[in-house]
């Protein structure tokens, strides 16, 4: 798959293209639907797919330099992109000149003069173009006079509730990880450097490995959670504190996890926490004892969790 992150550098000039259009945070099963089914379109027309999509939500231009918080980072997303079979990736900035675009505009000028789009593929919701008054109805109104197709994909839901992006970020802050995980397709992860915690976790018989926390990302609410973490390229069974570790008096928020049966120093290195499972909230216990009981209990749980499982 190309990534191209500035539209001055494409040229499909000679090469009609298919094209899907949208933030796509976090590729869920929705996005996924409709990428499959862009992906599908131009085997068939023997063109090649294009995704449309940008670094920076639109929203961030209008509130305050902050869009929504991300479910998945810039790479993840690539990724996933690059496995779902897309040969293209416009990963473009959001500017004041594309937030000024009417949508009429957009359609001439970016899709088709420049993109050279045959095919677009967009979901029932899709708005576009200045205060986003585009939607696939304009889309529809404008595909005779410049010639292409559009296939709009059906809203996908589970259990009559349509997954969005939006409502999978108010499940993984509301602590429901299973419901965003169906609706994901995968499982949420969060990555980053293991950075020095208080060393508490230690002395308590039970080391964590705490990680750098970046604060565009969406967190899932405190508690514990039956986890996996990547180190190294290999899977371990993990337990995962999210929260204030409010038996120590109040601490600003934290991500650490416990690798079951590991005990390496791991500072400095890249890890990837895919929560599966919340177990319990997080708890003020009144000694020392009573959590390193309950974090005991936490480790036989995340040990039952897995069990039967061959990693
Ligand atoms: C599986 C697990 C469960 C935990 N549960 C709680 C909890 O319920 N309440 C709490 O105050 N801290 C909890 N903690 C956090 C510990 O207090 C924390 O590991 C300790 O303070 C170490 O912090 P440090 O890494 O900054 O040294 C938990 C940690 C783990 C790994
Ligand atoms: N559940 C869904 N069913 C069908 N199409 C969808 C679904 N969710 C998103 N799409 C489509 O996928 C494309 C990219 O979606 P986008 O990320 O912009 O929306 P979203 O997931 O609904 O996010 P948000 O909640 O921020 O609006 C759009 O064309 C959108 O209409």
């Amino acid at each position: 798959m190309k990534i191209i992150t500035s539209l001055d550098n494409v040229d499909f000039q000679s090469n009609a293209t298919g094209i899907a259009l949208g933030n796509f945070d976090g590729i869920h099963m929705g996005h996924k639907t409709l990428i499959i089914k862009l992906v599908e379109i131009c085997k068939k027309h023997n063109i090649p797919s294009v995704i449309y999509t940008f670094r920076n939500h639109p929203k961030s231009l209008t509130s305050n330099n902050r869009g929504p918080l991300k479910i998945a980072s810039d790479r993840q997303k690539l990724q996933l992109l690059r496995e779902l079979g897309v040969d293209y990736t416009l990963f473009i900035e959001f500017d004041e000149k594309q937030r000024m675009l009417a949508p009429e505009k957009f359609i001439e000028e970016i899709l088709i003069r420049r993109l050279n789009m045959q095919h677009a593929v967009v979901g029932y919701d899709y708005r576009f173009g200045y205060k986003a008054k585009g939607d696939i109805h304009l889309l529809e109104h404008m595909k005779d006079q410049h010639d292409y197709q559009l296939q709009v994909i059906q809203p996908v839901a589970i259990e009559n509730e349509i997954i969005s992006s939006t409502v999978i970020r108010q499940l993984i802050q509301g602590g429901q990880i299973s419901k965003a995980n169906l609706y994901l397709g995968k499982p949420f992860s969060i990555t980053g450097t293991v950075i020095h915690g208080r060393g508490m976790g230690k002395q308590l018989g039970f080391p964590t490995a705490n990680i750098e926390l970046d604060d565009s990302f969406v967190l899932p609410s405190p508690g514990v959670y039956y986890t996996k973490t990547i180190l190294d390229q290999k899977i371990y069974y993990s337990a995962t504190n999210v929260g204030h570790n409010p038996t120590f008096g109040e601490h600003p928020i934290s991500i650490e996890t416990h690798l079951v049966d590991f005990d390496d120093m791991i500072y400095g290195k890249k890890i990837e926490v895919l929560f599966l499972y919340r177990a319990r909230r997080e708890i003020r216990f009144s000694s020392k004892v009573e959590l390193i009981g309950q974090m005991a209990r936490d480790l036989e749980g995340t040990r039952e969790y897995f069990f039967g499982e061959i990693l």
